[in-house]
């Protein structure tokens, strides 16, 4: 089994064991204090999975899956100043939000599994989208177009990956063989991939 990435070769922001199976550019990676929470689910039933193009903001047009920012991050309060004196749970969850982001941009709901998380940058924005990424292959409700986006199914031989974030190409494979992933993409202005790496959790990797 190939080992795993040494700590001191991991971008910031990424830890734990991680085998690298894709790297590239030549800056360096971006260093920024805050960091903001987001998700993206996908659906992939019967050979096909579902994408949403984006009808409105940053990456307007690119097929993408479904979610947007974690409105109030689950925080763990254990300060004094905490109203029942500490230990309590405040906020939604990443995957609360990933279900709620589901059917706001789509009308439907799913049961999700956790593949993945992408840490993204793009220059100008002074924070790292922290991105957890979902699956499921089963839904409830009509699959309905909504004002964020516009939902399509594809099969899965046949991504338009021509029209998806430039780095889409490397992980959504392992979205699709449920491989566990971490990555990190610094972006520029101009929405061209700069600087990546992407590890798995080793082991092989199914098609
Ligand atoms: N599939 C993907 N691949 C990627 O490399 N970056 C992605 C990505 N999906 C989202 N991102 C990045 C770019 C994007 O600016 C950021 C936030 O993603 P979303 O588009 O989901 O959020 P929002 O709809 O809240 O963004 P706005 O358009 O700014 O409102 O995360």
């Amino acid at each position: 089994m190939t080992p795993a990435t040494s700590p001191d070769k991991l971008p910031p922001g990424i830890a734990g064991e991680w085998v690298g199976f894709t790297e590239g550019g030549q800056n360096p990676w971006r260093i920024l204090d805050q960091t903001r929470y987001y998700t993206n689910t996908y659906i992939v039933q019967d050979g096909q999975i579902l994408l949403g193009r984006k009808k409105r903001g940053i990456g307007l047009d690119y097929y993408n899956g479904f979610g947007k920012d974690v409105e109030c991050p689950l925080l763990l309060c254990s300060s004094e100043h905490c109203p029942t004196g500490g230990k309590v749970e405040v906020g939604e969850s990443s995957k609360q939000a990933a279900r709620r982001e589901l059917e706001e941009e789509a009308g439907i709901t799913a049961p999700l599994d956790q593949v993945g998380t992408l840490l993204f940058t793009k220059e100008g924005v002074e924070w790292t989208f922290h991105i957890d990424i979902y699956r499921a292959e089963e839904y409830e409700g009509k699959i309905v177009e909504t004002e964020e986006m516009c939902p399509e199914w594809f099969p899965v031989s046949r991504i338009p990956y021509d029209r998806m974030w430039e780095s889409d190409g490397y992980w959504l494979p392992l979205v699709l063989s449920k491989k566990p992933f971490i990555g990190r993409t610094d972006f520029d202005a101009n929405n061209r991939l700069q600087k990546w790496w992407f590890g798995h959790d080793g082991g092989v990797v199914s098609a």
